[in-house]
């Protein structure tokens, strides 16, 4: 477990503020933002962070996201080339906190206009009644698909849900000879659209239940092996981020299920998206129970054994401040998690703000607890499995289920 404060006169008592034109120091910071398509925005807002606090020196390091999270509970454990703040994934923060590993932040200069932050993200920053993260970004997953193909294949609307998905792609098959949608098949993040569609859930955290397995859940996984078998959509369970991508901004297929952590890559990859307005973002379609999508995001957690608390609290201030999150909404599109700047017209005005608002007031609240994120690798074992063919989705189902009262010895 990290230390609970931190050596060196610079280290205000927990809980204290500061006086951010006083401090002085460096923060390390690691961020796990896209190397290509979203850090070069960052860079940026750590550029004007450093212009106004000149004493503050920055040293940024870019994590990559998919094994981020081991680096950091490895880096948190030993102390040994620790940063001082970290982009926490959402749910890492409840994790890493249980773990003793991030400063509480209730009370300090990290956390200003605590009450201009939207409840969903602000809800996956506490731990055992404290704050241990500052929300960055938040986002949920829709349907993105090319107005351009729709039309083509003479269909006016987006699916509203499943059962239209597999009659729009059937047609766009046959007039276009393009496959429909494409599934991501190595991250099964894009399994819960159709779980939490059919009425289910991983688990239930409240009763300490699993459910993946249960009626629900076996349906979910049956939509989903459907959908591939019928030819309605596409997948891979390797590469799955880099096949999407390549093929919806290619229009080898007309939809895909993404966040709005995609479009800075969309609006920077040309393609059939070299003009913007071809881009179409709708709800994620319906199951046969109700229509929902999982909310996901990014915080700002310092480090419980950092020796540059108070500069690492004055950083965090102005990379969540409003000033900030507009910046970085400007550069990549991710979504702020401040009500005063979706309030900003610049921002409110976007098509893409229109519908995000809507979109991420209504997503699926998780469990926002240690085990949460530990959901995911017995998942993708068994949703990779089944979409290899290797097991029925009762299995794949099944599987899940067991591993979850294994691990978390609930019922
Ligand atoms: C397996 C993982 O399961 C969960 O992660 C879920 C997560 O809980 C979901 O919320 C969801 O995250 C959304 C996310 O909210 C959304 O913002 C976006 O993020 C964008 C950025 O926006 C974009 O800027 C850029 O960075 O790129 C980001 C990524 O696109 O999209 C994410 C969805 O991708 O989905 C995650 C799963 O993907 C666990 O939490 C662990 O992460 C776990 N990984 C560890 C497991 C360790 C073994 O135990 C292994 O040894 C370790 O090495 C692995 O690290």
């Amino acid at each position: 477990c990290g230390s609970s404060g931190s050596s060196g006169g610079s280290a205000p008592a927990a809980g204290a503020s500061v006086d951010p034109s006083t401090v002085s120091g460096s923060v390390t910071y690691w961020d796990t933002s896209d190397a290509k398509a979203e850090a070069p925005t960052y860079q940026a807002v750590i550029a004007d962070f450093e212009k106004k606090y000149p004493n503050i020196k920055v040293n940024y390091v870019n994590v990559p996201f998919g094994d981020a999270q081991n680096k950091v509970k490895n880096a948190f454990s030993t102390g040994s080339g620790a940063p001082d703040v970290i982009r926490s994934e959402i749910a890492w923060t409840p994790e890493l906190a249980a773990d003793h590993y991030l400063l509480p932040l209730d009370g300090t200069s990290a956390l200003v206009s605590a009450d201009d932050f939207l409840p969903n993200p602000v809800a996956a920053t506490k731990y055992d009644g404290k704050t241990y993260a500052v929300p960055q970004v938040t986002d949920t997953m829709a349907l993105f698909y090319n107005k351009k193909m729709f039309a083509a294949a003479g269909i006016a609307t987006p699916p509203k849900s499943i059962d239209e998905l597999k009659t729009d792609s059937a047609q766009i098959k046959q007039k276009l000879g393009k496959t429909g949608f494409y599934l991501r098949g190595d991250d099964p993040y894009w399994s819960l659209s159709f779980l939490y569609g059919e009425g289910g859930d991983l688990v239930d955290a409240n009763s300490k239940t699993v459910t993946v397995d249960n009626a629900a859940g076996v349906k979910a996984f049956s939509t989903i092996k459907d959908l591939v078998d019928s030819g309605a959509a596409k997948t891979s369970v390797t590469d799955g981020w880099a096949n999407m991508m390549s093929d919806f901004q290619s229009g080898n297929v007309a939809m895909m299920i993404n966040g709005p952590w995609s479009l800075a890559t969309i609006n920077s990859g040309g393609g059939e998206f070299t003009d913007k307005s071809n881009l179409g973002i709708a709800v994620v379609p319906a199951g046969s129970v109700t229509q929902a999508a999982p909310q996901g995001g990014q915080s700002y957690a310092i480090y419980a054994g950092s020796k540059n608390t108070a500069a690492s609290q004055v950083f965090v201030q102005y990379m969540a401040s409003p000033e900030a999150q507009a910046k970085i909404f400007q550069g990549t599109g991710a979504l702020p998690t401040r009500k005063s700047v979706w309030a900003e017209p610049a921002i409110a005005d976007t098509d893409e703000a229109k519908f995000f608002k809507d979109a991420i007031d209504k997503a699926h609240q998780r469990p926002w607890i240690p085990e949460g994120g530990t959901l995911f690798d017995p998942l993708k074992t068994e949703y990779t499995a089944m979409l290899s063919g290797k097991e029925s989705p009762q299995t794949a189902a099944k599987n899940t289920g067991d591993a979850y009262r294994k691990n978390l010895g609930w019922k």
